[in-house]
């Protein structure tokens, strides 16, 4: 566990490869896999207090298997610090952070058990993606098949035999979840997954994250942005300066925080707004002749124009509105802001 203390000393955030025992462990299947093989992370009352900074202040929140769980805030907020709590590279100040009901440090076989993503720069440069994904597997013993199935599954079986030196952000990224995935775990925590892929690779790890959820597995995955989490994540986790700001279904969240508000053009915008007014809506004047419609949705107006026969050239939902709910939970909770013109 040499590797571990290292790099929790010097601060960095390690590779999963740095979390692994160096050998040995049990054979057998593992105890901290619970009876129907599903998996918690808990973490109870947790706090971890650098110098003058409470990066981590008495959290507690669970993370559920069978789903994708985002979690969020903004810089600062938290989540990389509460990641490595979970994964033992740091201790905690107070509260403690388990996996299947034991701490990191005392899984068995941890690589086979959990899997992150923390660093995407952390592989040795000089290496081959296949000789990094080989080592990794060696030490953990993790059968080398493994390593060509996840190589496949990442789309860099391609590019396996180039060092690692020689890889773009979004291959260091795809080489990262590889070996996230290396030993199958059961639970997964991704640090930005998505940060360096092009929109095709976004998709491809939403889809990923989705399918590992629909194994049973689970699955934290932070992030910055609550609309491109919203996407994949059934549940949302949101922090502000180390404390918990939301815990809740991403559906909840939507339907609590964000009113809905359509947009709507027409060819016949004085009849229009006669009909929204008799059925009770209140349009507003946008811009280029269109019209917005807060607190209803497109599923609603689009039917009650087409009963009166009107003609919409344009009818959508805006999508802004997740975005600032977001922003607006974690507006009293964010630690670098630009200065507003008055302040600079
Ligand atoms: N090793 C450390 N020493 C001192 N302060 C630290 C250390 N690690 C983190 N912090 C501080 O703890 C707070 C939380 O940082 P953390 O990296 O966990 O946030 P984050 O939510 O992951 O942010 P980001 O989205 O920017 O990665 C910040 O104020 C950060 O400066």
């Amino acid at each position: 566990m040499g590797s571990i203390v290292a790099a929790a000393r010097s601060g960095r955030l390690p590779h999963v490869g740095e979390l692994a025992p160096a050998a040995g462990g049990s054979a057998h299947p593992s105890p901290d896999r619970t009876v129907d093989g599903m998996t918690a992370i808990d973490v109870k009352d947790l706090t971890k207090v650098y110098a003058q900074v409470r990066a981590v202040d008495r959290l507690t929140f669970s993370v559920r298997p069978g789903r994708v769980t985002g979690f969020l805030g903004p810089n600062g907020a938290g989540k990389s610090t509460t990641m490595r709590l979970v994964l033992g590279l740091d201790r905690p100040t107070s509260g403690t952070a388990t996996i299947g009901g034991r701490p990191f440090t005392r899984l068995d076989e941890p690589l086979r058990q959990v899997g992150a993503l923390l660093d995407a720069e952390a592989p040795h440069g000089s290496r081959t993606a296949r000789a990094h994904l080989l080592a990794l597997a060696a030490s953990n013993r993790v059968p080398d098949r493994r390593v060509d199935e996840v190589l496949e599954q990442t789309g860099i079986a391609s590019v396996a035999s180039r060092r690692v030196k020689t890889f773009s952000l979004g291959m260091r990224q795809r080489l990262g979840i590889a070996a996230a995935l290396l030993g199958d775990p059961q639970v997964l925590l991704l640090d930005e997954p998505s940060n360096g892929l092009d929109p095709e690779g976004i998709i491809w790890i939403r889809e990923l994250m989705r399918g590992l959820a629909a194994e049973n597995r689970t699955v934290l995955v932070s992030s910055h942005l609550m609309g491109e989490t919203a996407s994949f994540a059934d549940h949302l986790i949101v922090l502000g300066k180390g404390r918990l700001l939301a815990d809740t279904p991403t559906k909840d969240f939507i339907a609590s925080r964000v009113k809905p508000r359509v947009r709507v053009r027409t060819t016949e915008p004085a009849r229009l707004r006669e009909v929204l007014l008799r059925h009770g809506h209140s349009p507003v004047e946008s811009d280029e002749g269109r019209m917005l419609i807060d607190g209803v949705a497109i599923d609603t107006i689009g039917p009650l124009a087409a009963g009166e026969g009107i003609v919409l050239l344009e009818l959508a939902a805006e999508e802004a509105t997740l975005e600032q709910a977001y922003l607006d939970l974690t507006s009293g909770a964010t630690e670098f802001s630009a200065p507003t013109p008055q302040e600079a």
